[in-house]
């Protein structure tokens, strides 16, 4: 059952090259006909010379061999750019499905899969597939080709040697089977060690500093030198299965050529078998040897591919759990006004016991700008993902400007909302770039103006490069403050009629904040703000504010009626100024 899945997988990564495949098979046949012809054509010559010949019939013979084995020499690399083609397109094909498929699944499923592990399927297993498609297809249908067109010209000339010179290929296939599990098994938990050690590294790469501040150098050292014993010992588990099985398939089939070598001599001896047969036959043998003794590098690369498919497919399996819905309703952005409603809303995380939101309700009107306060955990990160759709909700619970968000294009509803995150991730390239990330070919002018906007442009011009300053990995390091007003200024320039900001300016200064928060309420068209804080004082400047505890919305109102009424808004409210007093 999981064969024939496999195997029906593996036709459809081959179906798009079907005729480069073809080709190569075709090419495969032509060869082993010509590898089977040329042997008769050396039996008619021997044969020749032990009766009375001619030199000019004899150079005959060998013009024609030489263009044969010519021939034959071509049509054998054309099959290999063939079929080692087909492997490196299903290779290509394979890495861009996987990218593809990544960029549609949900952040939720991020969280649970390592990056280090999904880097090792779409690299190293990708790979594993390539050489299956290639050098094991190959691989194979030569072997077949080579038994299927050899076997029945060496019974022509000899039925008995030619079952002598076999009989130890039940022993062979005995022990192919014999192994093939065991080998299979042994591939997989290298596979598994290997994505293990590429998280590690990928892990403990992203947080070198934390390593390095609770001097945990030697604990990671162990722990990565447990992880790679564990793969060496893997390796060489497998690479004892295999040590043992291939010389055995090399040496048995060496044993066939002995065969014929021993009971065809004493034949000829005694005068019952031709010389050009004897030869004939020695050569058909010795034709089988090399693909025979290949199958064990054969069954290698199809058992490694086998596994792969299955790592590769447990990827491109999952359906994203966030698509378009059958009746999607399409809203473009030059449409939308921005009012926002959530009824009686509720959102449980898979696995939670308790609702991380629980039945809120809310209007926000176009234009208005609404501060969400309240304490840690109270649900208003979760609030913020539901709202573009980055989490899985049920329908009938959110709406923009009416329409059900589960309804809307995902397209349409992510272009009119833009969302700045509390991690203000920045890409590996220009600061300009990564403003203009959301439209790639917007005028300097408008990432300057947004700049202004969010108050970082001055910041920019002191660069010495300016907007064209690298930035993340390969750049330089700007500071959280830069960082978070950078990626508000890539959410302002996409200008969507909403845009929803968490905890997006934690690191800039309060007074900063507030001017930025006038900044977004201004203009000719004003953008409905949802701006999710823990700075009271940028909070207290919003049209509204609503304040959550425990996955409910307790409180909302305006900072002033706010502060005059008993309640949880009050308590923070005074914390603040303390906080404020005290700094
Ligand atoms: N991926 C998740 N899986 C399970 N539970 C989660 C997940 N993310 C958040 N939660 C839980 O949901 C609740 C609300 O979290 P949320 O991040 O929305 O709070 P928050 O108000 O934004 O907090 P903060 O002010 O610290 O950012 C918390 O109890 C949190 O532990």
């Amino acid at each position: 059952m999981l064969q024939s899945r496999r195997l029906a997988k593996l036709s459809a990564y081959l179906r798009p090259h079907w005729r480069e495949a073809i080709l190569g098979i075709i090419a495969l046949l032509t060869v082993n006909g010509l590898g089977v012809y040329i042997p008769w054509l050396i039996r008619g010559c021997v044969d020749r010379l032990s009766t009375n010949f001619d030199w000019y019939e004899i150079l005959n013979y060998v013009v024609v061999i030489f263009l044969l084995s010519s021939a034959m020499w071509l049509i054998r690399m054309s099959s290999r750019i063939w079929l080692f083609g087909v492997g490196r397109e299903v290779e290509f094909d394979l890495k861009q499905r996987i990218f593809e498929h990544l960029l549609k699944l949900e952040p939720s499923y991020f969280a649970t899969h390592t990056i280090g592990d999904l880097i090792s399927r779409a690299t190293s297993d990708v790979e594993n597939i390539k050489r299956l498609l290639g050098f094991a297809v190959l691989s194979l249908a030569n072997t077949f080709f080579a038994y299927v067109l050899t076997l029945p010209v060496m019974l022509a000339i000899s039925v008995d040697l030619t079952l002598a010179s076999l009989a130890v290929y039940p022993l062979m296939f005995f022990l192919v089977h014999l192994f093939s599990d065991r080998l299979r098994k042994q591939q997989t938990v290298v596979q598994e060690q290997l994505s293990d050690i590429s998280e590690l590294i990928q892990e403990d790469i992203s947080g070198i500093a934390l390593i390095k501040i609770y001097a945990q150098e030697e604990n990671e050292r162990r722990a990565f030198a447990e992880k790679n014993q564990q793969l060496l010992t893997a390796n060489l588990e497998l690479a004892k299965s295999r040590n043992t099985l291939f010389p055995l398939i090399g040496g048995l089939a060496n044993i066939s050529s002995l065969v014929i070598l021993w009971l065809g001599a004493s034949r000829i001896a005694a005068g019952n078998l031709a010389v050009g047969d004897f030869l004939a036959l020695l050569i058909y043998v010795e034709r089988l040897v090399f693909p025979t003794a290949l199958l064990g590098f054969t069954i290698t690369a199809y058992q490694r591919g086998e596994v792969s498919i299955d790592r590769l497919e447990s990827i491109l399996s999952v359906t994203p759990k966030i698509q378009d819905a059958d009746d999607v309703v399409h809203l473009p952005k030059t449409q939308v006004k921005g009012k926002l409603r959530a009824k009686n809303f509720t959102y449980t995380y898979p696995g939670a016991t308790t609702p991380a939101l629980d039945n809120i309700n809310f209007t926000i009107n176009p234009g208005e700008t609404v501060a969400i306060v309240g304490a840690i955990g109270s649900g208003k990160s979760t609030l913020a993902n539901a709202l573009p759709r980055l989490l899985e909700i049920e329908p009938g619970q959110l709406f923009l400007d009416g329409t059900d968000i589960t309804k809307i294009a995902l397209a349409d509803l992510r272009a009119a909302i833009a969302y700045v995150p509390q991690d203000s991730f920045l890409f590996s390239t220009t600061i300009r770039n990564n403003i203009r990330y959301g439209d790639p070919l917007s005028e300097q002018e408008n990432v300057e103006y947004v700049a202004k906007m969010a108050q970082i442009d001055s910041e920019i011009n002191n660069f010495t490069q300016q907007y064209d300053t690298i930035v993340g990995e390969r750049g330089i390091t700007l500071s959280g403050g830069q960082r978070q007003r950078t990626a508000l200024s890539r959410a302002m320039l996409v200008d969507a009629p909403v845009l929803i900001l968490d905890d997006a300016l934690s690191s800039v200064d309060n007074q900063t904040a507030t001017q930025i928060l006038k900044n977004l309420s201004t203009g000719t068209v004003k953008k409905t703000v949802v701006f999710i804080t823990h700075q009271l004082s940028a909070a207290a400047a919003a049209d509204r504010i609503f304040v959550m505890d425990k996955g409910k919305i307790v409180q909302i109102g305006t900072h002033l009626t706010l502060v005059q009424k008993e309640g949880l808004y009050r308590t923070l409210w005074s914390q603040h100024q303390i906080e404020e007093l005290l700094r």
